[in-house]
């Protein structure tokens, strides 16, 4: 509830201060009183009091006057007309302040000026009170919002008018919040979404994009959850898709992101581990991974990593998932989860996606070289390949089928995703995002201003590895430009609030001898270089033994 000391529209405790500390004898308007030796700090604060008093009503001035004790500031109020009985928006009187404030002097000139010493609280509603520190009691309130015991408003309600009022306001609530998410999905639809933070990948948000926009809308089969394979090589976004797929469909709420680890469950003594142990045997308490968190959460987004880790027992139960909708736990409780998404992600037949992908690209290049040559309309430098149905069938399939070993678990997945190596356009985006990552850090640690060009992001881009995907480019930027930074900080050679710009050396890329005798062109070292105000560059002499081209970063 408000407190009688803080009233909100009265100035803070430093306006108070100086105005005390400037107000010992009777001045007018309590600004520029301060002491001289009050210092700026005092000025400043008396100016914002002055202009307070200006703001304020005459009643609310003498109800702030009675506060803080200033007998002469009443006086002159008064005199102005204010009206002495006048109460503040919460219910009290400048009377009733001046005595709780045990300011006796305030109170013998508000008495002497005929103040009603009778006048009973008028304190206000719970809700006027509410609606005044803006804790609204229905209005815009989420009803549905739990403590931290899990309770909403309506476990605590035992009346049954506010019990009605209550359930109400939840079901207008929802009704609200339902139609601003489809508003909100209509102008920023989940793909969209998913590529603020996935780069490339253009059929894998697609794919997942149109099931997840089915199942929303009504348009899915809803005896059975969803299920993905995510196909790929290691760092290259599979896990990043369900994370933001998750974050899209339960917004923060942690629960609603599952992860496990398949390479924990690659023993048969490990479905316990998954599903809880029967009674009489160790662990039957704990539960199982799986079962625990499905239980908290039945809808949520279920990422299973590495699945083709996973024992052929875990597959079963994770069959049984899939094709019923439900699990069965170690205690026998039945957990219905036809509504979660299941995500299975597996590095099997990486190597044949990406060597596909990388002739897809390749034929790609050519023909539109060749269609360049031909001097034709129609060229388009596309990046955008597709995996052929026949590449799936012929190639993808069988080796599946050789790893799962079972031809039903293949058929209850609904969508099979491939994630393909990333082009060198999706490379610049790539190392793009990591130095903005580095350079806002950079701003908000050390106020420094980071500059890059394109041609610091080719060589950057230069460091991908397929098999390590974007985990490479992260690597790359750490050890060819965030060590340096870190160098040169520690060197002192970076003034707080410069301007750094990464620079390339050895552009030209200087052809070495090897110890073979044949040439090969030296990778471009990258430099970095303080702008100076007259927008001069000085390159930074970063002392040995840190010279970062030299250093090996193990992967
Ligand atoms: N397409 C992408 N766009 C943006 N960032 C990406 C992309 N792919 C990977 N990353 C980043 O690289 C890191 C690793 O990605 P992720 O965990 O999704 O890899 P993964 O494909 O699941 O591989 P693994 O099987 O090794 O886990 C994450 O920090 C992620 O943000």
């Amino acid at each position: 509830m408000a407190s009688l000391r803080e009233p909100a529209a009265w100035p803070s405790g430093a306006e108070q201060r100086c105005c005390r500390a400037g107000d010992p004898g009777g001045h007018q308007s309590g600004a520029g009183s301060c002491s001289p030796g009050a210092g700026l700090p005092a000025l400043i604060a008396a100016l914002a009091y002055c202009y307070l008093q200006d703001r304020l009503s005459k009643e609310d001035a003498l109800l702030e006057a009675a506060r803080i004790n200033n007998v002469s500031e009443i006086n002159r109020l008064l005199q102005e007309g204010a009206d002495v009985n006048t109460r503040h928006k919460l219910g009290w009187t400048a009377l009733m302040v001046a005595a709780i404030s045990r300011n006796s002097s305030v109170v013998k000139a508000l008495l002497t000026a005929n103040a009603d010493p009778n006048l009973g609280d008028d304190f206000s509603s719970v809700y006027e009170i509410a609606k005044e520190k803006g804790l609204h009691s229905l209005e815009g309130a989420n009803p549905l919002q739990k403590n931290e015991m899990g309770h909403t408003p309506l476990d605590y309600a035992r009346e049954g008018e506010v019990m009605n009022l209550l359930r109400a306001a939840e079901a207008k609530f929802q009704e609200e919040q339902r139609r601003r998410e489809v508003e909100e999905r209509r102008r920023f639809p989940l793909e969209q979404r998913l590529r603020e933070h996935i780069i490339g990948q253009e059929n894998a948000i697609a794919t997942v994009g149109a099931a997840i926009r089915r199942k929303e809308n009504g348009w899915y089969d809803e005896e059975h959850p969803l299920v993905f394979l995510f196909l790929g090589s290691s760092g290259i976004g599979k896990t990043e898709l369900a994370k933001q797929t998750a974050k899209y469909i339960h917004k923060d709420i942690k629960k609603g992101f599952i992860r496990l680890d398949m390479s924990e469950f690659q023993e048969r003594h490990e479905v316990a581990k998954f599903i809880g142990s029967p009674p009489g045997y160790v662990g039957h308490e704990e539960g199982g991974q799986l079962t625990k968190k499905l239980r908290q959460c039945p809808n949520a987004v279920v990422l299973f990593d590495e699945v083709d880790k996973a024992h052929p027992d875990v597959l079963t139960i994770m069959l049984q998932l899939f094709d019923e909708g439900r699990l069965t736990d170690g205690k026998g409780k039945t957990i219905d989860c036809k509504d979660a998404i299941f995500i299975m992600t597996s590095n099997v037949a990486s190597e044949e996606i990406a060597e596909h992908a990388l002739q897809l690209r390749q034929e790609a290049m050519e023909m539109s070289k060749k269609r360049i040559a031909e001097n034709l309309d129609d060229v388009q430098m596309t990046d955008k390949i597709t995996i052929s149905k026949k590449f799936k069938e012929k190639v993808i399939r069988p080796i599946l089928k050789a790893h799962f070993r079972r031809d039903e678990f293949l058929g209850r997945i609904n969508e099979i995703v491939y994630f393909l190596p990333f082009c060198h356009s999706e490379l610049i985006q790539l190392v793009n995002k990591e130095l903005s990552f580095w350079a806002k850090k950079a701003k908000a640690r050390h106020n420094i201003t980071l500059l890059w060009d394109r041609e610091v992001m080719d060589v950057l881009a230069d460091g991908y590895n397929l098999h390590y995907g974007a985990r490479s480019i992260k690597h790359e930027v750490e050890r060819r430009v965030v060590n340096q930074l870190a160098a040169a900080y520690e060197q002192d050679l970076l003034p707080r609030g410069c301007t750094l710009r990464i620079t390339v050396e050895d552009s030209d890329k200087q052809l070495l001898k090897t110890t073979e005798g044949t040439e090969k062109s030296k990778a471009p070292t990258l430099r970095l270089e303080i702008v100076e105000k007259d927008s001069k560059a000085r390159k930074l002499e970063i002392q040995a033994p840190l010279n970062p081209e030299n250093i090996t970063y193990f992967l």
